[in-house]
């Protein structure tokens, strides 16, 4: 993509100048505030399949300027929703060493230390997520918030590459493991609303499902994700640390947001 950022002349408040659906509706990230969710007794329990992935399969553990991703293999995918939702990629938005909060959609204004998107697309309708990114039906994310707490071993499968790929466009291969085990326990209860992409083109093309417990992982590991990583290439001068990739909560206008659960 361009030279999006998230802070300064090409911060978030320029998006729209670029990329017009930024400054549109259906916009993410949006806050949810619980006096306005609504109660939807027929939303099922998330069902993911073929996340247990062998370990003698690879991922790619990418720098994308803008987040660490993590490629996924389409045999992935989510079974529960009305098309089946292949996966693509998954990817974080966190705060900074100072500032541990990161994440991207909030609870009553609260943000938590940072946010896990598992991103999938419409394998039913579209071959490819590039044929899926823009059109209303094409994607479906699933949203994990981070909190710090715990060591966590499944985070670790991949964290303790990451400095493999310190600067942008770096790219390294992996052993698969279980991606499940990234997920909370409880995929019963979430979040869940139409929205958008939340980095530019902003595509209004995603079914977002945040669930609702938090996962954790441990101050040493957020640290070494908030403090790892530059937005910028290994040969550029200037280095750009790559933190605070979090966009700010979107209006709601009169979208209902929907919830899985009661209390
Ligand atoms: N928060 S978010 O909306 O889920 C979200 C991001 F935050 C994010 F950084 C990315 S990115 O890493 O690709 C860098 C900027 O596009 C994506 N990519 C998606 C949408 C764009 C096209 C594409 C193509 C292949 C795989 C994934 C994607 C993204 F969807
Ligand atoms: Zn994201």
């Amino acid at each position: 993509g361009g030279k999006w950022t998230y802070n300064g002349p090409d911060g978030e408040h320029d998006w729209s100048s670029k990329y017009p659906f930024c400054g549109g509706a259906f916009q993410s990230p949006i806050d949810f505030q619980t006096q306005l969710l609504r109660y939807d007794p027929n939303l099922p329990p998330i069902q993911v399949q073929n996340y247990n992935l062998s370990t003698n399969e690879q991922l790619t553990l990418g720098n994308t300027g803008h987040s660490v991703l993590l490629s996924l293999p389409s045999h992935m995918y989510i079974s529960s929703l009305p098309h089946r939702y292949s996966a693509a990629q998954l990817h974080f938005h966190w705060g900074s060493s100072s500032l541990l909060t990161g994440s991207e959609h909030t609870v009553n204004g609260n943000r938590f230390a940072g946010e896990m998107h598992v991103v999938h697309f419409n394998s039913d309708k579209y071959p490819n997520i590039s044929m899926a990114v823009d059109k209303h039906d094409g994607l479906a994310v699933l949203g994990v918030f981070i909190e710090i707490g715990e060591f966590n071993p499944a985070f670790d499968k991949f964290f303790k590459y990451i400095n493999g790929i310190k600067y942008r466009d770096q790219k390294i291969q992996v052993p698969a493991f279980n991606v499940r085990a990234l997920l909370p326990a409880r995929l019963d209860e979430y979040y869940r609303y139409d929205g958008s992409l939340t980095t530019p083109p902003c595509y209004p093309s995603v079914l977002w499902t945040v669930f609702r417990k938090p996962v954790t992982i441990s101050r040493k590991q957020f640290l070494a994700l908030a403090t790892a990583l530059y937005a910028s290439h290994a040969q550029d001068s200037a280095t750009v640390p790559l933190h605070g990739n979090y966009r700010k909560p979107q209006l709601t206008d009169n979208r209902v947001v929907l919830v899985s659960f009661k209390d």
